[in-house]
């Protein structure tokens, strides 16, 4: 859907991004990841034409994005930066709007994609839609950046930073968010970040970019379980790069059939069945048992899970 070939750019004679070649699919949700300085953003606004290359080729759907309109090229592409960037004087529902506004949308259409957005993002739409952006608080102005984004159902989403500068709680709710609406929709979305464990959590391919090179690209088990070097070593957080693998595997696959409720073994903490290996590992550290039970969306159980497969080779696969 999106190639870069070959491309550069160079500010005054000082190379940004030096021959990226990258191929991006439908559907894909492609994390740009990589030092301060290495070319994430200026990867990322060159593909709506924020920052113009100024070597090789960038295609959408196999044509050279100069040969659209720029006006056309963006709306086709929703646009979310960690700023924000909101209207200050609009109510959210125009925020939100903006797009639809501009595509000649009806007045009913808009209010109902208004209201399908702002409930999609936990936002009570009687409560907030006629509210301004000061009087929200961070996360939301940033859902509704998001929401911005996604109004007039753009087939790419660029997000550059949209949950920096966020409190961690607020912060991986919106990551899962993100998770289910690409899910859901199927959307191409490009997300800068620095944050690994964002790029781990979100991405179906990361790519790690060095001095507007690409280092390396490969799923989040690629880059954790061959990385490289050591500079992507580094990047993955060397220490705790067992864990962050743990962290891709699900516990599903490893849940056995309860030891019979009467006895003793049974055990009495218990984890939901979507969780990954390492949360079974700490909930066992945390509780001190070396089983859990675990239960499905409804809370019934299903079976349980033990420490010894937890670590064994073939839950590594
Ligand atoms: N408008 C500009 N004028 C001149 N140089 C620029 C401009 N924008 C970016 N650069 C330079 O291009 C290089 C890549 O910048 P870019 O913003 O793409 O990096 P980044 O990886 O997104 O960085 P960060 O993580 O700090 O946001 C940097 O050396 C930066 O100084």
């Amino acid at each position: 859907m999106i190639t870069f070939d070959n491309t550069s750019k160079s500010y005054g004679g000082t190379s940004a991004i030096a021959g990226l070649n990258l191929n991006i699919a439908r559907g894909e949700l492609v994390v740009l990841i990589g030092p301060s300085g290495s070319g994430k953003s200026t990867a990322l606004k060159m593909i709506n034409r924020m920052v113009d290359h100024d070597g090789g080729r960038i295609l959408l759907d196999g044509k050279e994005i100069y040969s659209f309109n720029v006006r056309d090229l963006r709306r086709r592409m929703g646009y979310a930066i960690q700023s924000v960037g909101l209207f200050p004087h609009w109510t959210v529902e125009r925020n939100i709007a903006t797009v639809p506004q501009l595509l000649g949308w009806s007045a009913e259409r808009i209010e109902a994609r208004v209201t399908e957005l702002l409930t999609l993002f936990a936002m009570d739409p009687v409560q907030y839609r006629t509210r301004l952006p000061h009087q929200l608080s961070g996360g939301q102005q940033q859902r509704v950046g998001v929401a911005r984004a996604l109004a007039a159902d753009p087939d790419v989403l660029l997000m550059d930073e949209p949950f920096g500068a966020l409190d961690p709680v607020t912060r991986a709710a919106l990551q899962l968010e993100l998770k289910r609406v690409h899910q859901a929709s199927g959307k191409t979305i490009v997300l800068v970040t620095h944050d690994i464990d964002e790029a781990l959590l979100l991405a179906t391919r990361i790519v790690l970019l060095r001095e507007g090179r690409i280092v390396q690209i490969g799923t989040p088990l690629e880059l954790l379980s061959a990385p490289v070097d050591e500079f992507v070593e580094d990047f993955l957080g060397r220490a705790d790069r067992g864990l962050k693998l743990l962290s891709l595997r699900p516990i599903a696959p490893l849940v056995t059939p309860l030891v019979v409720a009467t006895s003793p073994g049974t055990p009495h903490a218990s984890i939901a069945h979507t969780a990954t290996v390492r949360e079974a590992i700490s909930c066992m550290a945390v509780h001190a048992v070396s089983a859990l039970r675990v239960e499905d969306a409804a809370g019934a159980t299903v079976g349980q899970v033990n420490a010894a497969d937890l670590l064994a080779p073939a839950a590594h696969g």
